[in-house]
């Protein structure tokens, strides 16, 4: 039995709540999976942006004839990206078990932990014997994992086929030539993008009648034509067999359409990774999609027991899990100063081609709540930098409350998305009006942050609501 003052299961965000505050306490940092460090350091996050940057590149060499380069892309070396890739990560995810292994307030269990009682885990350690624990305190930080639909799942099993998800497509012995991709969410769109600049040939079955479908209409509308001009995009459908055939495997769509492949990578969804961990004996109740219940500083409904991260929160996005793991930290080291998570102006990108980016309210959701919007679409192509990139497609759109002119939504989509967010994101956060933020500054001439500018000049706010305080620049 080991007893500890702070036990955390999962090694991911988890693993940031170590911090100086709780040097004197005793901890025990229990992660189940083969690698350490979770999964934005291992398959997620860093990984897939690495590979990204690498699709750009060649998507520049590709595309580079329009604007009179000429240039001829020869080959994406795959298996070079995928062991630098892989050279650079896993280093740093085995000094990072090595420092917590050489730690002298930690006791790291390399094993998977249930609960047994409040505050008493069971760990089933990965050679095979146990070991039990007793904190004072627990952390669940054991994120989220890949699923598919159950009769894919069956599909394969009856054939013997693999089906991949991010945890395992980047780490492929070789380029397939072919791959079909099931989901229209965040990971299907990235996946899609990296193979597909590759060289690999993307079939994408998505369920929904556009892709990333809860992005606002204008932005997921504007992706999905843009998407159709790079891969096959078969929209309204689901797999619904797959059987080996000799030159791979073939599956059949539900509009009776079939796409034969080489790899079949599943991305539709993460679901909390929380069954099977004993959370009805600590008294930890469980929202109906698998998250724990917490409170706003964390606290899930056990005394003593926290939560953080895609384990419990509304938004599987790694920087929301680094602040939730910050505001944990926090209160377990001040108990009587809480600290609350903050989930207002959640921004979140996603790095294909184009890039996205989206902040706030959708235009359907600021109207469902029966918000006096003011919007403005700005193509980048209207201002100077987005006319020298020669582009026809890219969009912001900013959409206001006219009563309070504050910004309540902000959505991109192309070069530099998640970039240029960011002025967007901290006139949300801290409540500025957008006449300060537009015209108490200056923007550079002429960036592509022109967009923005003129995207929010655009917004027809009430008169009333202009700068009274710092007047605008002349
Ligand atoms: C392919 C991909 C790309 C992504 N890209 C981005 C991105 O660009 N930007 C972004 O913001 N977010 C991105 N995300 C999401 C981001 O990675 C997650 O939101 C974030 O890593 C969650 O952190 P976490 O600490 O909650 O969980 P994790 O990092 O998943 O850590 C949980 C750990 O707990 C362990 N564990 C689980 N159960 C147990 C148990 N019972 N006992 C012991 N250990 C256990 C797991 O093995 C895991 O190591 C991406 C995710 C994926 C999959
Ligand atoms: N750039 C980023 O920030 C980034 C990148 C990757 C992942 N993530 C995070 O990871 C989460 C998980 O990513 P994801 O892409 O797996 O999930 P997602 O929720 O973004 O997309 C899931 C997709 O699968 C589809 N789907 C669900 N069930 C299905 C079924 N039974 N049959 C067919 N299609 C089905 C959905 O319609 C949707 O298109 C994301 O929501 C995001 O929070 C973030």
């Amino acid at each position: 039995m080991i007893d500890v003052d702070i036990a955390i299961i999962g090694s991911g965000s988890g693993n940031s709540l170590l911090t100086d505050d709780l040097a004197d306490r005793t901890f025990a940092m229990i992660e189940a999976g083969a690698v350490f460090g979770g999964t934005c350091l291992n398959v997620g996050c860093i990984p897939t942006k690495m590979f990204v940057h690498v699709a750009e590149v060649a998507t520049t060499i590709r595309e580079g004839g329009r604007l009179g380069v000429d240039a001829t892309l020869e080959q994406v070396r795959f298996t070079d990206v995928r062991d630098r890739v892989f050279g650079r990560i896993d280093p740093i995810s085995q000094a990072g078990e090595a420092y917590r292994r050489d730690g002298d307030n930690v006791h790291l269990l390399r094993g998977r932990a249930r609960f047994t009682g409040p505050r008493d885990l069971e760990v089933e350690l990965r050679d095979g014997t146990t070991e039990h624990v007793r904190a004072g305190q627990v952390v669940i930080a054991t994120g989220a994992y890949a699923t598919w639909p159950e009769e894919l799942g069956l599909a394969a099993t009856r054939e013997g086929i693999t089906i991949h998800t991010s945890d395992t497509v980047m780490r492929l012995p070789e380029l397939p030539a072919r791959m079909l991709v099931i989901g229209g969410g965040y990971i299907a769109m990235e996946m899609a993008h990296v193979f597909s600049a590759f060289g690999t040939e993307v079939v994408v079955s998505a369920r929904g009648d556009s892709l990333l479908r809860h992005q606002d209409t204008d932005i997921s509308e504007a992706f999905t034509a843009a998407a159709r001009e790079q891969w096959d995009v078969r929209t309204g459908t689901v797999v619904t067999d797959l059987r080996r055939v000799e030159d791979g495997i073939t599956a059949t769509l539900s509009d009776g359409s079939t796409v034969t492949t080489d790899v079949v990578l599943a991305a539709t969804g993460r679901r909390p990774s929380t069954r099977d961990m004993g959370l009805d004996l600590a008294g930890v109740d469980l929202h109906d999609d698998a998250r724990v219940v917490v409170d706003q500083h964390g606290r899930t409904t056990a005394e003593g027991v926290w939560s953080l991260g895609d384990a419990s929160s509304p938004f599987q996005l790694k920087h929301v899990a680094n602040h939730e793991a910050r505001v944990v930290a926090h209160n377990l080291a001040h108990p009587d100063d809480l600290r609350s998570y903050t989930h207002t102006a959640v921004p979140a990108a996603v790095f294909t081609h184009p890039q996205i980016a989206s902040v706030g309210l959708t235009e359907e959701q600021a109207r469902a709540q029966g918000i006096d919007i003011t919007i403005k679409v700005q193509q980048y192509g209207d201002t100077a930098y987005g006319w020298a990139m020669e582009d026809t497609t890219s969009i912001c759109k900013v959409i206001a409350d006219r009563r309070t002119g504050r910004l309540v939504g902000g959505h991109l989509v192309g070069p530099q998305a998640s970039t240029l967010i960011q002025p967007l994101i901290q006139m949300m956060a801290f409540d500025q009006p957008v006449a300060e933020m537009v015209s108490g500054q200056y923007w550079i001439h002429p960036a592509l942050t022109e967009v923005v500018e003129n995207a929010l000049l655009g917004l027809d706010l009430n008169p009333s609501e202009d700068l009274s305080e710092s007047p605008p620049l002349a």
